[in-house]
């Protein structure tokens, strides 16, 4: 019988303690932990992300705030907001929310936002590190997945995994992330052929394409961990998954729903590491030292 990871539950269960640890830094530091969400244009899906974004703030006392443009914000006006809360000491985290409008560059605009206030972990940097084990804050999805994996007990180390999805955001992190950990990995994507013939070794399945119904049963190794990463919004209004849930669920030993599986680890992961960066910029504060990370800028 399959077990269906509840994400939502497992998410929930890591609160109490960011709750704590936030409130510890709001009264050492006098000031709670402060997250900036840019959000850029008025795509209604990125509106509802958001807004759990900032509700799920409020449920760890994370003072959020969100920054609304209109689709044609210019570059350098989108630059100068980032270095404006760059140099705000009352802001942790930053994080500027995708897709953004295609006029705007993206390098850009992830590289102007410092690296001690890159919560999302989209910055060289941040994407550096995960490749030589530096990495600061880890990209919220994948390391939700990571959390989610441990909290269940499930073993990485010299298991196959199988990752579908080679984004920069989500597929490409993940690899690292789980081949960091000890996984053989293999990364899959719109060009693999024959998808089935990888997918079928996998102890672990992770699936990031944005496409309902990718994987079926059939090309699933029996006991296999499935995660479905995906979401897509039906023509109902209803979001699924990746993965054919039903015929999946045959072949699996533990499967993650969509919704209710790796979405809420997310969030959470977002307000981890917000709540990290407090931590750290108050260590760093009563160090008196000087900043550890460069900040890629030109004199
Ligand atoms: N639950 C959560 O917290 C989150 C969920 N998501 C969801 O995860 C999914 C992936 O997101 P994201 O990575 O940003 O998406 P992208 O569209 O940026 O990337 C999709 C990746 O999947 C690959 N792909 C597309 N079609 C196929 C196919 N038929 N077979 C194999 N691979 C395929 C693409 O290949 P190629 O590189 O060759 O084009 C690409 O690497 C989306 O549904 C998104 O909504 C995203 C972020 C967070
Ligand atoms: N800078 C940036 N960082 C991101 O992390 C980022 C982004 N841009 N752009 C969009 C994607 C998508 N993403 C999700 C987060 C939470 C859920 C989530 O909470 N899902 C719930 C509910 C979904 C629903 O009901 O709509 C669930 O799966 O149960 C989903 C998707 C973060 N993203
Ligand atoms: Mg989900």
């Amino acid at each position: 019988m399959v077990k269906v990871i509840d994400g939502r539950r497992l998410a929930e269960g890591l609160r109490p303690n960011l709750l704590r640890r936030g409130q510890a830094v709001a009264e050492r530091r006098g000031a709670p932990p402060g997250l900036a969400v840019i959000l850029v244009g008025n795509d209604p899906a990125s509106a509802v992300y958001v807004r759990n974004k900032i509700r799920a703030c409020e449920a760890v006392g994370i003072r959020s705030a969100c920054l609304r443009f209109p689709e044609s914000i210019g570059n350098a006006d989108l630059l100068e907001t980032i270095a404006n809360l760059n140099a705000d000491p009352g802001i942790d985290g930053i994080l500027v929310q995708l897709p953004l409008p295609a006029h705007i560059r993206l390098d850009q605009v992830l590289e102007a936002i410092s690296v001690q206030k890159d919560v999302d972990g989209f910055h060289l940097y941040n994407v550096g590190g995960l490749v030589t084990g530096n990495t600061i804050f880890s990209p919220c999805t994948p390391y939700g997945v990571v959390k989610l994996l441990e909290s269940e007990n499930i073993p990485i180390e010299g298991q196959n995994v199988v990752v579908v999805g080679a984004s920069n955001i989500v597929g490409k992190p993940m690899a690292l992330m789980l081949m960091a950990r000890g996984a053989t990995v293999a990364i899959c994507h719109a060009k693999t052929r024959d998808l089935a013939q990888f997918t079928i070794l996998a102890d672990i399945l992770v699936v990031a394409a944005g496409v309902p119904n990718l994987i079926i049963g059939q090309m699933v190794k029996t006991g296999a961990v499935v995660i479905d990463v995906g979401i897509n919004r039906l023509a109902d209004g209803c979001i699924t998954g990746d993965v054919d849930f039903n015929g999946v669920s045959a072949k699996a030993s533990r499967i993650t729903p969509v919704p209710g599986g790796v979405g809420p680890m997310t969030v959470t992961m977002l307000l981890e590491n917000t709540i990290a960066s407090a931590e750290r910029a108050l260590a760093h504060q009563q160090s008196h030292a000087a900043p550890d990370i460069p900040q890629f800028q030109r004199a």
